[in-house]
């Protein structure tokens, strides 16, 4: 599958400590001079229009804690060869600047969002506040930074009882709301197998209630996910089935974590450093070469165990 979507974090820092995510004193922090500036990651965009890349997604940690992040998404709406400029966020800070962020060309966003009720939000995300998400999300949607896509990690014994729920928020209002597989990264270890609930058991839930569901062909995106509506619903439901599904063979993406490192896969492969060699004055020839390679390491053997502790490095 040819690769033409970048995932690109732009901090490692987070303002919530998601207990599948991050443990509850955090991880330390990189130091500022290691994290790649604006003008770096602009570089490496350009370059990576070369290889095909059309779409990109920022990412993080969270990438609204990222000061100034408008700018970098005036930088990157004006390449020509970008069609598509989406955002990735816990949503706390999205009220607060969707509409600059609107302004500078940021196309659409998706908002994580494991559950519907402020006790249970405050727990698994150690602290948030859930209205502000959702003042975020509605912000989103009358801006039109749509589709508003919404990521829910599904976990056994903490929101399985809210699927339903969940997925009517599809009802009413064009959200898409998309059931992620936990997946076995650092804090899940210790308790993934008693936590996993499969894609296709999730299905079978809605179906149970909704009826059959039905397959959307097409919704605007360039990720692994596979879209369903309830019949007359507005939105659609959406399914990430990321350890139990087949989504490697369409596979059509790089990660570019906030120290520069280039990433084949989510769960290893080896990597490849950008940032030493950006530093060192490689210009764009070097860069494409540099990602020619990142690709090349895509078609290798995965390893068998994650390499990567937790999700905010890399930013899913
Ligand atoms: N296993 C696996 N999970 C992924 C991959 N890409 C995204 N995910 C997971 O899917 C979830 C949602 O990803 P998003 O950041 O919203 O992006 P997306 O689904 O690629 O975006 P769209 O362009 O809207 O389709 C995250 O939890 C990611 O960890 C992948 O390549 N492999
Ligand atoms: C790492 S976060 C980065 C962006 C932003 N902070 C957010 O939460 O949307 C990206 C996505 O990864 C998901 N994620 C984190 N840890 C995960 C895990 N162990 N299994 C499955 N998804 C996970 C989150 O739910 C979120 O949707
Ligand atoms: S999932 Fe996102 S919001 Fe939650 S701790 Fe990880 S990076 Fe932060
Ligand atoms: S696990 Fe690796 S190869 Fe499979 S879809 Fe995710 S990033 Fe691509």
């Amino acid at each position: 599958m040819k690769v033409n979507y970048l995932r690109v974090s732009v901090t490692d820092r987070c303002n919530l400590r998601c207990r599948y995510c991050l443990p509850p004193e955090g991880v330390k922090t990189v130091a500022h001079a290691e994290i790649l500036r604006f003008e770096e990651i602009v570089r490496i965009v350009k370059a990576a229009t070369r290889i095909g890349v059309r779409k990109v997604r920022l990412t993080g940690g969270e990438p609204l804690v990222r000061r100034n992040l408008s700018s970098l998404v005036a930088q990157l709406a004006a390449i020509e060869e970008i069609d598509d400029l989406a955002l990735t966020t816990n949503g706390i800070l999205l009220a607060e600047q969707a509409k600059e962020l609107a302004a500078a060309g940021l196309r659409r966003v998706n908002v994580s969002l494991d559950t519907l009720d402020p006790q249970r939000y405050r727990f698994i995300t150690r602290g948030g506040e859930l209205t502000r998400v959702w003042e975020g999300i509605e912000l989103a949607l009358e801006l039109g930074l749509e589709p508003v896509k919404l990521n829910v990690v599904v976990i056994k014994g903490f929101n399985e009882d809210e699927l339903v729920r969940l997925a009517s928020l599809s009802l009413e209002r064009p959200l898409h709301v998309r059931f992620i597989e936990l997946m076995p990264f650092g804090p899940v270890r210790a308790w993934f197998r008693e936590a996993f609930l499969s894609a296709a058991a999730v299905r079978a839930r809605l179906e149970e209630y909704f009826g059959p569901l039905v397959e959307v062909k097409k919704l605007y995106g360039a990720g692994p996910a596979c879209y369903y509506r309830i019949p007359g619903a507005q939105g659609t439901v959406g399914f990430i089935a990321g350890m139990s599904g087949h989504i490697c063979s369409r596979c059509n993406r790089l990660r570019l974590s906030a120290t520069g490192m280039l990433h084949p896969c989510l769960f290893g492969r080896g990597e490849v450093d950008l940032k030493g060699p950006l530093r060192a004055g490689a210009g764009e020839e070097e860069l494409v070469r540099l990602l020619a390679q990142a690709i090349a390491l895509k078609r290798s053997r995965p390893s068998s165990l994650p390499e990567i502790d937790h999700l905010s490095r890399l930013g899913g």
